[in-house]
């Protein structure tokens, strides 16, 4: 059995991603340290416009994770109140810093600023969400630079899973430009770990269930809690969980994903559970990003030891 493969429910294997991400942490944390051998220091900013509770928790969850494997973090707050010119200024100075390799402008910006053009204000070269439309087109175009992480993620969860992934048909649910396009577009690129036949379904598709059980991956990126369940599954699919949905109050309140996990556990062959599946891999995948984005600022052509 993998050593991403923790334990069995109902009949499905579950994809342990705390796991996946700790091995993933560890790699970076390498890397860091040869890059310390060559006086190179990565560091992260931070860029928070929003009152958004969630979003709070992740920007500190993701400092936490730069400090365990050594990359120096940054961050900035921008009054919500504040014109959208404060933020570009921020973004600017960020992109002349060279202690700064990579800056993280996070979702979803208060209400009334424009997103798309605070993300196209980033340097391409330091987009470790890899949102810029430079790093778009490369990667529908073949040559990615920066995959955004969540992606990347999921995709390193499908390989630790022993999912073939060439030759297989892959269901993505939703079609963000943060998930659901992102990954339909890796997947569907040339390569070992791609070379997929993707098909994407979003909230007009007629029919979701026949598409998911024609599948052998499902990943599913709605934000609907149940939105697919055993039901629609194929027994040898394998599921990846994307969504983060808080339900219940006070003491009840919980994470839920968007697959009925109890059903589809009972049906799949592999499953990611939430919490505890995609979200820590996607963090993980922002360390990597940014270790990348140093070593190509800092010019140094040494092996990171990273895939
Ligand atoms: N684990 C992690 O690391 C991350 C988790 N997330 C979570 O993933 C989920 C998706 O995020 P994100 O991509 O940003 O969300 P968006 O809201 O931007 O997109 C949701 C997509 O799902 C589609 N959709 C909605 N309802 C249905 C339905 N009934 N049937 C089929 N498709 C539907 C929408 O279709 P349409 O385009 O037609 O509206 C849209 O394409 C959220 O729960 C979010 O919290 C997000 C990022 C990272
Ligand atoms: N510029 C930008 N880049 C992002 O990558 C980005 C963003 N904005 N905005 C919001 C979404 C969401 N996202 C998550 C990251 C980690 C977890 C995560 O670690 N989740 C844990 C649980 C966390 C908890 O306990 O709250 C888990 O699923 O186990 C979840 C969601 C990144 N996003």
């Amino acid at each position: 059995m993998n050593e991403a493969i923790q334990e069995r429910s109902g009949r499905a294997d579950v994809i342990d991603g705390e796991a996946v991400a700790a091995a993933v942490r560890e790699s970076v944390a390498e890397a860091v340290s040869r890059l310390d051998e060559v006086g190179v220091t990565p560091g992260l900013a931070t860029v928070l416009m929003s009152d958004d509770p969630a979003s709070e928790t992740y920007v500190r969850m993701k400092q936490r994770d730069c400090a365990e494997v050594g990359i120096e973090s940054r961050h900035v707050e921008i009054d919500t109140d504040a014109p959208a010119s404060e933020l570009f200024a921020t973004i600017e100075e960020l992109n002349d810093d060279p202690a700064i390799d990579g800056i993280l402008v996070q979702r979803p910006l208060t209400e009334g600023v424009d997103e798309p053009a605070a993300l196209r204000r980033v340097d391409p070269r330091k987009d470790v969400d890899g949102f810029h439309p430079e790093n778009v087109g490369r990667l529908v175009t073949g040559d990615p630079r920066f995959v955004p992480c969540t992606p990347l993620g999921v995709q390193r969860l499908l390989t630790e899973a022993g999912v073939e992934i060439p030759g297989s048909d892959v269901v993505v649910v939703g079609r963000s430009e943060l998930v659901g396009k992102p990954l339909a577009n890796l997947l569907l690129n040339r390569g070992d770990d791609a070379d997929a036949t993707v098909t994407v379904c979003h909230s007009k598709t007629d029919d979701l269930a026949a598409h998911v059980s024609r599948a052998d991956v499902v990943v599913v990126a709605a934000g609907v809690p149940g939105l697919v369940d055993g039901e629609m599954l194929s027994a040898d699919a394998t599921v990846i969980d994307v969504g983060i949905n808080a339900v219940g109050e006070g003491d009840d309140r919980k994470l839920i994903g968007d697959v009925d996990y109890e059903s589809a556990s009972e049906v799949a062959r592999a499953i990611t559970p939430v919490p505890g599946g995609v979200g820590p891999m996607t963090r993980a995948m922002l360390l990597k990003n940014t270790v990348t984005a140093a070593a190509n600022q800092a010019a140094v052509d040494i092996d990171l030891g990273l895939d």
